[in-house]
């Protein structure tokens, strides 16, 4: 029988790089997924593991790699684990590393960033994606679970209407999301985490200050200014789920609901998607 697919690696590396100068020290912890594509059909087919590099040998070289570059932000870390894949071993033709990065935020005390204390930002994680093969690589950034709201200045009026349709049109209702946001490099910027940081300003400024007529509306203008702010970025792929706030009936008590009282829900949530690109 033909083998038609196969990859293999190791998942949910985890790993904590941490650049010391002096007492101001950086913390770049990073849990991974380094899956290989190549010569390694035998070990499927007849039972051969001669070619096979060990998932316990991944765990390692990304623990290597790490010591040997603590300072590197995500995307350059990736492109060096890669780097030393493609370089070391003939029989990898392919490798793709995908990563979460927990987002540390350096805490300021009495007003001043303190060197060596950080708090959690638990809004979302970041991600680093990368596909690397001997004829070029897609590196990718991004955010995921990233969760916002704004409380007016959203609507959803003059969709389809038959006889399955019971929601009524509004002009102002509560928009929120938990964002997954994925961004294609065409080029590396000056500095990944300035260029991301940006990224993400631009997307809640457009969110926040600009008339949502649907998350598809918002989601395609935040993309465009996206695109707009930063020439690097070839595009951007959205996941946002619509996290319902429902106003809750209250007349059976004799009381008005003047958009003050929701119900809020997370199941079932609307999905909606896209990518923005440039023009060819
Ligand atoms: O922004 C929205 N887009 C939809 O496609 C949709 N569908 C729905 O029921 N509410 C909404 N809101």
């Amino acid at each position: 029988m033909p083998l038609t697919a196969s990859t293999y690696g190791k998942g949910r590396v985890r790993v904590m790089r941490l650049a010391r100068d002096g007492d101001h020290h950086t913390p770049r912890e990073l849990t991974l997924t380094v899956l290989m594509k190549g010569g390694f059909d035998a070990a499927w087919t007849q039972a051969d593991n001669r070619a096979c590099i060990a998932t316990d040998t991944v765990k390692n070289i990304v623990n290597v790699v790490a010591a040997r570059n603590v300072a590197l932000d995500a995307e350059a870390f990736v492109q060096a684990v890669a780097a030393l894949f493609l370089d070391t071993y003939p029989q990898v033709a392919e490798i793709s590393i995908e990563g979460r990065e927990t987002r540390w935020l350096r805490h300021a005390i009495d007003g001043t960033p303190h060197g060596h204390t950080f708090t959690l930002d638990g809004n979302g994680t970041g991600y680093v994606g990368l596909v690397a093969n001997r004829a070029g690589a897609v590196l990718r950034s991004g955010l995921r679970g990233y969760t916002f709201m704004k409380t007016t200045q959203s609507g959803w009026s003059n969709f389809f209407d038959d006889g399955y349709r019971t929601l009524a049109d509004t002009d102002d209702r509560i928009a929120a999301t938990s964002m997954d946001a994925t961004w294609t490099w065409r080029d590396a910027p000056i500095d990944y985490a300035t260029a991301n940081a940006a990224v993400l300003e631009t997307l809640i400024r457009v969110f926040g200050t600009t008339y949502s007529a649907s998350v598809q509306d918002s989601m395609y203008r935040m993309g465009e200014a996206v695109l707009a702010a930063i020439p690097e970025i070839a595009e951007i792929a959205f996941a946002m789920p619509n996290k319902h706030y429902i106003p809750i009936n209250l007349r059976p008590f004799g009381l008005d609901n003047p958009g003050t009282v929701f119900l809020p829900t997370d199941e079932p949530h609307g999905q909606i998607e896209a990518t923005v690109g440039r023009a060819a």
